[in-house]
């Protein structure tokens, strides 16, 4: 469990974060978004104990981080995927985190297996994709078998294949009851690993929600309805206040009104439908509906 309360970091000129309050779950994946430059990475750094905040707190397991054990037994994290000693092999970086953390040397090939890295454990990470350094980033933050696992955008650079894996492996880690909280800037990402979602925007609290109700609060229903009579089905739903806009291959789009209801006014009138479906809103259209007065460099504009 991770606890942010009013946690704020302010740089010279830039409030990174401000005044942040939020709690992480165990057993469930916490998804952490919000556009470019929300303040995803400095918030991590501040639960992690990297960066100092300039007030409110962060604890994990309701201690706070300089009252806390240390090492990765306790909490695994993947900050930046290039900050690694490219000279060194894959498995010689492993062993020595090992090694200081004193994790059993075998430890390493679990890893590097669970991965799928066992294949090039011999080789330089100097040479080695984005993907490849995401990939040992994660063995990384797996090492120690931790409760708590941290990703910052863990899913950049990572090719179709790898990113399912990821999300099987997020969930896989869940379902063991660890707390697992994941940031991205992109909502797709999300929508089938998070069970639950913290939205930020310009360091601030946005969302803080289950995925579900998130999806539902944020863009309004369309329904996508068929029938012989479009202009006469117009006329009725807009007197009933539906915004209702018809497409060239014959069919409308309707908002402000359920499928439900438009059934039963084109009954009451004696219109024909050959089609009614209603279409749930597009995560990615929550989101971007959510955030949209927060997106650092929209038109240019800087906060
Ligand atoms: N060390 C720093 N000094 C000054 N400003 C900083 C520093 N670190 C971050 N910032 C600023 O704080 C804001 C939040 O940055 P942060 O990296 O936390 O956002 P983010 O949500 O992780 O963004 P992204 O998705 O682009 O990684 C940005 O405006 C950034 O420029």
């Amino acid at each position: 469990m991770i606890e942010v309360n009013e946690l704020t970091k302010r740089y010279r000129n830039v409030t990174a974060v401000d005044g942040l309050t939020f709690a992480v779950r165990s057993g469930q994946v916490t998804g952490f978004l919000g556009p470019n430059g929300a303040g995803k990475s400095t918030t991590l750094r501040m639960i992690l104990g990297l960066t100092e905040p300039t007030s409110g707190t962060a604890a994990v397991g309701g201690r706070r981080f300089r009252d806390r054990p240390r090492g990765l037994r306790h909490v695994g994290a993947l900050l930046d995927a290039g900050d690694v000693h490219g000279g060194r092999s894959a498995r010689a970086h492993l062993w020595a985190l090992a090694r200081s953390n004193g994790l059993p040397r075998q430890r390493v090939d679990e890893v590097l297996r669970e991965v799928g890295l066992a294949g090039v454990a011999r080789r330089r990470i100097g040479g080695f994709s984005l993907g490849m350094k995401q990939r040992l980033g994660i063995a990384t933050a797996l090492l120690g078998d931790p409760p708590l696992l941290i990703f910052d955008e863990p899913v950049n650079g990572l090719d179709p294949e790898g990113v399912l894996w990821a999300r099987g492996l997020f969930r896989r880690l869940a379902g063991e009851g660890r707390t697992v909280f994941v940031s991205s800037h992109l909502m797709s990402e999300m929508e089938n690993t998070a069970d639950h979602l913290i939205v930020i925007g310009r360091g601030k609290l946005i969302a803080a929600e289950p995925l579900t109700d998130f999806a539902a609060r944020g863009t309004r229903q369309q329904v996508t309805v068929r029938t012989p009579d479009p202009r006469a089905l117009t006329t009725i739903l807009n007197a009933e206040g539906a915004t209702v806009t018809e497409h060239h291959d014959g069919s409308c789009t309707v908002t402000g009104l359920t499928a439900a209801r438009i059934g039963q006014l084109a009954f009451d009138h004696r219109i024909m439908l050959h089609e009614v479906t209603t279409h749930a809103a597009s995560l990615e259209e929550a989101f971007m509906e959510l955030t949209a007065d927060s997106v650092e460099y929209l038109a240019g504009e800087q906060r």
